[in-house]
């Protein structure tokens, strides 16, 4: 489970995160949706020990990110940006490098590869250099990057952008099976069919602040709308015209 608890987040003395709190359970695919600029990336980038919180703290089941960012990270996948690839070394050399870091060695290096090269059919790329690699293939290498230690979580920051419908299909395909194998799956998007199609939950946040939260069906009912999207569009900017509600946390 992942808990968001009061954190406070400013950038140059502007509020951008404002006493957010939250919960992420396990096994379930959970979507943070918000307008542009309402603060989805620099929550994920705090959840993921990439930025300190001003205030509060995230939980990552027992362990506290910020306090031992070592053990954090073991726990975590993380699909962002997906220009970080080393494009002088090949995938297999690049997924050998993350899966080092993470401790695996010997056969379990072996077998983690594998599992990784297998799920993600990586086959034809797998000896290729990442430069010049489409959005597709870098997804990919990013995703199995997130995956190869076995994460009990995985953070990922609109990962379906500029891919293409199948590469968009194996992602999804991808998420679905975690899910089924516990894994708990946080992600940002802004392409509604997809999270309606795909999400246990939603979050929808603006102006740095929860404002609904809970399935797709649960959030047409309370925004009193028939399909997600107007849902998002009433919470989302109805909230950001001045009337935001917290969630409690779990
Ligand atoms: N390093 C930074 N320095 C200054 N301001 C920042 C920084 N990072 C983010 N911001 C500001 O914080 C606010 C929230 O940005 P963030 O990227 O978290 O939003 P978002 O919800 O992910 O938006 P989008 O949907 O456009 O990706 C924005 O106003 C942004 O300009």
């Amino acid at each position: 489970m992942i808990r968001v608890e009061s954190v406070d987040k400013q950038f140059a003395g502007r509020p951008v995160l404002d006493n957010l709190s939250f919960t992420v359970p396990d096994g379930q695919i959970t979507a943070l949706l918000g307008a542009n600029g309402a603060g989805k990336t620099t929550c994920l980038r705090i959840i993921t020990g990439l930025l300190r919180a001003d205030a509060g703290r995230v939980l990552l089941g027992d362990i506290d990110v910020a306090q031992q960012p070592m053990a954090a990270r073991r726990q975590l996948g993380v699909v962002g940006d997906r220009e970080g690839l080393y494009e002088r070394l090949t995938v297999a050399e690049y997924l050998t490098l993350f899966a080092s870091v993470q401790g695996l060695a010997g056969k379990s290096l072996e077998r983690a590869l594998d599992a990784v090269r297998e799920e993600l059919e990586l086959d034809a790329l797998w000896l290729r250099r990442t430069r010049g690699f489409s959005q597709g293939e870098r997804m990919k290498v990013s995703l199995a990057r997130a995956l190869v230690h076995r994460p009990r979580h995985l953070i990922l920051d609109e990962p379906t952008r500029g891919l293409d419908v199948l590469a968009a299909r194996l992602l999804r395909r991808t998420l679905s099976r975690l899910r089924a194998q516990g894994t708990t799956i946080l992600f940002s998007s802004h392409v509604m069919s997809e999270v309606a199609e795909l999400s246990d939950r939603v979050l929808v946040m603006a102006a740095g602040r929860i404002v609904g939260g809970g399935s797709p069906v649960e959030l047409m009912r309370e925004s009193g709308c028939d399909n997600l999207e107007d849902s998002f569009v009433t919470l989302a900017y109805g909230a950001a015209a001045g009337r935001p509600r917290q969630e409690e946390p779990a």
